[in-house]
């Protein structure tokens, strides 16, 4: 079924195809742009009112565009406008040049812009055109007004912004509010750009939904309103077995922590049973630390054989302190036919022969392999990928997903959840108060009690990073790990749509 189209994000490369479709269905595409350009005039006296001029910096494409709009509509609200535009307007083409025209007031090159106290910079440089990394001459004057401090608006994008991998080209304005039309793009979500970007307003400047539908891409923002429909149900007649049973492994006596959060993050998420697996020389502490989490020995991989034989065992997570090694490659390698997430020390263990792991994995057709690393897991398993600069967050695990044949979920403050099949989600609802330690263990057991109750691994994983950063939501600033294990809870329908 096609999703709406409000969740999904717009490639810069689609939008200039939406732009190219809404002027080839008969739309004006100079009315396009006076509203685009009315819009950041709008924001501009909304957010500014106190400003003692507006330096409205306009580009040599239809960002510049926008840009002479606002700037003749500021002109005509008494605001003091001063233009500055980069390039020969003379070359401007289209659109671009109307506005030019349409502008009343006064320009002056680019290069005598400074920035002075009191100034609200409107930033209509680059937007979604950005093709190369920019000169030298406007990155000193990007930095020069980002050390400077003044405020900046962006039309569409922060300029140096790429939009398609939030990374800047080289440097990118500091924007604190960035005005974008009809839809935002991955640039806007993906870090370090959402910090570039400040607050981002969505303006409708009235392109058809069935232009934008034609071009959405499969990249889209981590909503409830896609998966919702795949989550758990829980009817009258629900049992504790029909509830899934999930199995967390834990790590030696020393490290059992982890895993005792991931158990308790699984039973939250809405699982029937949770059995924490122990070596003997943990059962022990595990059992002293647990009540409602089972606790069973399983020392070896005979043992782990033998525990398999029960196919009630409906999912599995490995890794969160369970020690990298042969141990953890022969567990991994024994659940390749079960349903896994596998985290932390279970991903560090295949750092030398990554494609031990993605051989055992390749066949699983639809894949219930979930991995979760971080930065440096993801760049120990993927080092060409994470080590390519012309690719962003997204291209990175799109192609990791493909390679392990898994559900990837590529941590950070802009989690990205990505399938083999070409789907990717990026999440945006996770505070930065998750940054604390054992937050991914927690992560970890939410998508297994997903799993374990027979959420389709891709649904599993966007959902627990949502669920994920509710959890933390409802905890606030100082939590720790425990407190958010705590704190999740499986997601109610009602809010799910
Ligand atoms: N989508 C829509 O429906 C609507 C879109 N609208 C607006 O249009 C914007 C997109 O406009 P756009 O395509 O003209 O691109 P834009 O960002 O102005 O840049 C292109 C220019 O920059 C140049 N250039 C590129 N990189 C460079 C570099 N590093 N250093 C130097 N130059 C560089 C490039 O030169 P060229 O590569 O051709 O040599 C070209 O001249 C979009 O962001 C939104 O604001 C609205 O009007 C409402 C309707
Ligand atoms: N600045 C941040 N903003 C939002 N979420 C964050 C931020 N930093 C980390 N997180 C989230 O916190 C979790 C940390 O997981 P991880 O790095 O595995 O930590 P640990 O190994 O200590 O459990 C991940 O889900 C990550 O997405
Ligand atoms: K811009």
């Amino acid at each position: 079924m096609k999703q709406r189209s409000f969740y999904h994000l717009i490639t810069p490369a689609a939008m200039a195809a939406v732009d190219r479709d809404a002027a080839r269905s008969g739309i004006d595409s100079f009315g396009l742009m006076q509203k685009a350009g009315q819009a950041v005039c709008a924001a501009a006296l909304r957010l500014f009112p106190e400003a003692v001029r507006m330096a409205v910096l306009c580009g040599p494409g239809n960002n510049g565009g926008d840009g002479y709009i606002a700037a003749e509509a500021l002109r005509l609200s008494g605001v003091d406008v001063h233009v500055f535009h980069l390039g020969d307007p003379a070359l401007l083409k289209g659109d671009a040049s109307a506005a030019f025209l349409a502008y009343r007031g006064k320009v002056r090159p680019f290069a005598e812009y400074g920035p002075c106290s009191g100034d609200l910079v409107i930033d209509a440089l680059f937007g979604a055109g950005l093709g190369r990394v920019l000169d030298q001459p406007v990155v000193e004057v990007i930095e020069r007004i980002n050390a400077a401090s003044v405020p900046v608006i962006a039309v569409d994008l922060p300029s140096g912004l790429d939009g398609l991998t939030g990374q800047p080209r080289p440097v990118a304005m500091q924007a604190c509010h960035t005005v974008t039309f009809m839809a935002r793009k991955p640039g806007h979500l993906l870090m370090p750009g959402r910090a570039l970007c400040g607050t981002v307003e969505v303006f409708d400047i009235g392109i058809p939904g069935r232009i934008l539908d034609a071009h959405r891409g499969d990249v889209a923002i981590n909503t409830p309103g896609i998966w919702g429909g795949s989550l758990p149900k829980l009817t009258g007649a629900a049992y504790k077995f029909t509830r899934g049973h999930l199995t967390v492994f834990s790590g030696p006596m020393s490290a059992t922590g982890a895993a005792r959060l991931s158990a308790m993050a699984g039973l939250k998420a809405g699982v029937g049973l949770v059995t924490l697996a122990t070596p003997t020389e943990a059962l022990c502490v595990n059992s002293a630390q647990t009540t409602a989490v089972m606790v069973k020995e399983v020392d070896d991989l005979p043992a782990l054989h033998e525990y398999l034989k029960d196919k009630r065992m409906s999912a599995f997570v490995l890794g969160p302190g369970f020690g990298v090694g042969e141990k953890a490659r022969a567990f991994t390698l024994a659940l390749s036919d079960r349903k896994l997430v596998l985290d932390a020390d279970g991903i560090s263990s295949f750092h030398e022969k990554p494609e031990d792991l993605f051989e055992h994995f390749a066949k699983n057709a639809p894949t219930h392999l979930v991995m979760t690393p971080h930065e440096g897991e993801f760049t120990r398993l993927f080092p060409d990928l994470a080590n390519e600069p012309a690719l962003g967050k997204v291209q990175k695990a799109l192609a990791a997903a493909k390679r392990a044949n898994a559900i990837v979920v590529y941590k950070g403050a802009d989690t990205v959840i990505a399938s083999p099949d070409g789907r990717a989600f990026i999440n945006e609802n996770a505070p930065p108060w998750l940054a604390t330690a054992g937050s991914g263990d927690v992560l970890a057991g939410i998508i297994g009690g997903l799993l374990a109750q027979g959420m389709p691994a891709f649904e599993a994983a966007a959902a627990g990073v949502y669920m994920h950063g509710e959890a933390a939501l409802r905890v606030g600033e100082g939590l720790t790990a425990e407190d958010l294990a705590a704190a999740v809870r499986p997601l109610q329908m009602e809010t799910a749509f």
